[in-house]
């Protein structure tokens, strides 16, 4: 373990598909004995739960119906953030094809965002206050949902790294037909996502950092490395 900040600390990660947010994220947070909070893993668990109910995922009312009673609890335990809806665990099933070819449909419903918004605010005002600090991570962390977060990371890698590592990790090598057919869940679905949110691109005030030629432990050196040097910018 490196530190723990004296003070609840907030660090808001985002980046596309692919780019490490989660497993990274986790990795830091471990290192820095602080909560977590997946926010993709709600949208996630939305989608589940819309799906299981047969709820067309067109209707947006419908949709945003469903975010406001989802019966969600998460876990913020880095070392092991369970995901349970209505008293059923559904963190292997929310990883499914089907829900990441899905939830785009969910995440750029604009009812659903203002809801999951309010309640990610939430969720790291509580979590930061209960595990002294949490790394929060997804599409609009920096930008929306805690802009004023002390530090902020947008976690990049060019879409052949990201590619490679989503296809060895669904189907266990980075050949090029394995590479082809993990395109829709990661390049096509960030081209939907980007149209409500800015993960591409840094905005003001956020730091990037590209992992393209990091390996894992690198990259979670580098975000450490961002975290230790907060205050010092001007
Ligand atoms: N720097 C890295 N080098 C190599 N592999 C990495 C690196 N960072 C993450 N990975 C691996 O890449 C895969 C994707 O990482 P991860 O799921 O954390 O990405 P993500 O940005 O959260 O994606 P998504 O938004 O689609 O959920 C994982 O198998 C992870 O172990
Ligand atoms: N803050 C967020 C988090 C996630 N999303 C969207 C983008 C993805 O399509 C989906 C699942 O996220 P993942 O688990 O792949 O990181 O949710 C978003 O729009 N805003």
């Amino acid at each position: 373990m490196t530190t723990i900040p004296a003070e609840p600390l907030v660090i808001a990660i985002d980046g596309p598909s692919g780019s490490g947010k989660s497993s990274v994220s986790r990795a830091v947070a471990r290192s820095l004995g602080v909560g977590y909070l997946d926010t993709g893993a709600m949208y996630r668990a939305l989608t589940w739960w819309c799906l299981e109910r047969g709820i067309d995922l067109t209707d947006q009312d419908a949709v945003a119906r469903a975010s406001r009673e989802l019966p969600l609890e998460l876990g913020t335990d880095p070392a092991s953030p369970g995901v349970t809806v209505d008293g059923t665990a559904i963190d292997t099933a929310i990883r499914e094809s089907r829900i990441s070819e899905a939830v785009s449909h969910v995440a750029t419903n604009l009812q659903v965002r203002a809801d999951m918004q309010h309640r990610q605010r939430a969720l790291i005002a509580r979590i930061a206050l209960a595990q002294g600090g949490v790394v929060a991570e997804g599409r609009d962390i920096t930008t929306v949902v805690a802009p004023d977060a002390e530090v902020r990371v947008l976690l990049t890698a060019s879409e052949e790294a990201r590619l490679a590592r989503r296809s060895k990790e669904l189907h266990g090598d980075a050949g090029a037909a394995a590479v082809e057919a993990t395109r829709a869940q990661v390049v096509h679905r960030d081209a939907r996502d980007s149209t409500v949110s800015q993960f591409i691109v840094a905005a003001d005030g956020v730091t990037t950092v590209d992992t393209s030629d990091l390996d894992f432990e690198q990259s979670v050196e580098a975000v450490l490395a961002v975290v230790a040097a907060r205050g010092e910018r001007v």
